[in-house]
């Protein structure tokens, strides 16, 4: 019979396996503790140990995480790919991201990053298109699709909601997309807002000659989530957008598998992200949140708009580099860009984030002195200059819309 104890979890000669998941995270020791001791804590309780000694014997499969690295206040744990159930992402969450939040141990404690071997990887499906949906659903190759949700959030009646869609796709955006709080109100019940959204798409596409379609909002309970995907996919949409965060992921392992069947993509709303990655010393950064959104299969993901819209958001450029980047095979991400945006922030954006984006502007289309179609013609436009490479007021003076847009806003950043 022998024992493990806190100090078993530390060895800085170790050197992670390739099959070994490797978590960076930044802590501060409690007062009286040192680093070692607090780096120890954290591989233990978030593997397999505790605060006691434990008696183990031969019977016992030691699935514990070694701390191998601590530079300043950043260590390295490594975690054997043993330790996680397959294709569980809330097991791997209540190990990394679990008890070790709340450990006495430290002060503070981040997790910033993981590398994910592909011992993990190939235990989730992954995204079904990603950034391919651009060319596979709308044909489109060297700019961002455009998106647009009605302003106000909430409110609109099903007729209002329908009719500001038309007026934005005939006014050049590609989607239509809910807010992360519209769901299926009386206002404005799901069933109703589907089908007279799609109405209206067709309306839009047949005038345009382009593809036009909708981030229709399913987030609900799961059971429910599925029943409004089929709804969804029934009609003809090739889209459901779920505020993944909020709904956790276990639910989103459940409608990736659901989408898989019915072939829609999945927008992933991030809502109260912010919960999680808004304190710099303390939580889960976006970084991972995003990875754990791409193991988990959705096609496109907010990731804020490099400091130039009105919410707080971290390393964007960063991120959508990870979304992008090659992981096994696994299909990548689309970032998208949402939150204070305008016509006049756009080429600053894209010269942060390229092309291959979706941008989601909302209160600077629909806020635009001559309305909503006006409004997402001066968002196409500054995409058009942008790609053209044109300056903003040179095709400014030949583009109306645009011009009224860049009076209002300028090139402001909305607080
Ligand atoms: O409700 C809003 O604020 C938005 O619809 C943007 O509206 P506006 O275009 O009118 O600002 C989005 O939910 C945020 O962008 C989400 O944040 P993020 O993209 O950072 O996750
Ligand atoms: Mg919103």
């Amino acid at each position: 019979m022998s024992g493990i104890t806190y100090e078993d979890f530390l060895d800085l000669s170790y050197t992670p396996t390739e099959t070994d998941l490797v978590c960076t995270f930044r802590i501060a020791p409690a007062d009286g503790m040192s680093m070692e001791a607090a780096a120890s804590r954290v591989a233990s309780e978030s593997s397999n140990g505790t605060w006691a000694a434990l008696h183990i014997d031969d019977t016992f499969t030691d699935m514990g995480a070694t701390t191998f690295a601590i530079d300043g206040d950043t260590i390295k744990v490594a975690y054997p790919a043993g330790l996680f159930e397959a294709g569980n992402m809330p097991q791997v969450l209540s190990c990394i991201a679990g008890n070790i939040m709340g450990m006495k141990a430290v002060d503070t404690i981040r997790l910033e990053d993981c590398e994910w071997p592909e011992a993990i990887v190939s235990g989730y499906r992954g995204p079904q298109f990603g950034s391919g949906v651009r060319s596979e659903i709308f044909g489109v190759e060297d700019r961002p699709i455009l998106a647009t949700v009605p302003k106000p959030k909430v409110g609109l009646s099903t007729a209002k909601h329908a009719e500001v869609g038309y007026e934005a796709w005939v006014g050049g955006v590609d989607l239509l997309k809910d807010d992360e709080n519209l769901t299926d109100q009386p206002f404005n019940p799901f069933s109703d807002r589907l089908t007279e959204s799609l109405a209206m798409r067709d309306k839009a596409q047949d005038e345009t000659g382009e593809v036009k379609s909708y981030l229709v909002n399913v987030t609900a309970e799961t059971n429910e989530m599925l029943e409004r995907a089929d709804e969804v996919a029934s009609q003809g949409n090739e889209y459901v957008m779920v505020d993944v965060v909020t709904c956790g992921w276990a639910a989103v392992q459940t409608l990736r598998e659901r989408c898989e069947e019915l072939g829609l993509a999945i927008h992933a709303h991030r809502a109260m992200h912010a919960a999680f990655d808004r304190l710099p010393d303390h939580g889960v950064s976006m970084r991972v949140l995003a990875q754990v959104s791409r193991l988990c299969g959705v096609d496109q993901l907010h990731t804020g708009t490099a400091g130039l819209g009105k919410l707080a958001n971290e390393d964007t450029v960063g991120i959508n580099e990870w979304l992008r980047s090659d992981l096994y095979g696994m299909t990548d991400v689309l970032p998208t860009a949402s939150g204070g945006l305008h016509p006049g922030l756009v080429p600053a954006l894209m010269d942060a984030t390229g092309t291959n984006m979706c941008i989601q502007v909302g209160g600077g289309i629909h806020g635009h002195p001559e309305g909503t179609r006006a409004g997402a013609a001066a968002f196409r436009q500054a995409v058009d200059a942008t790609v053209a490479g044109v300056p903003m007021d040179e095709y400014a003076a030949d583009h109306a819309e645009l011009a009224t847009a860049l009076e209002k806003w300028g090139t402001e950043t909305p607080r």
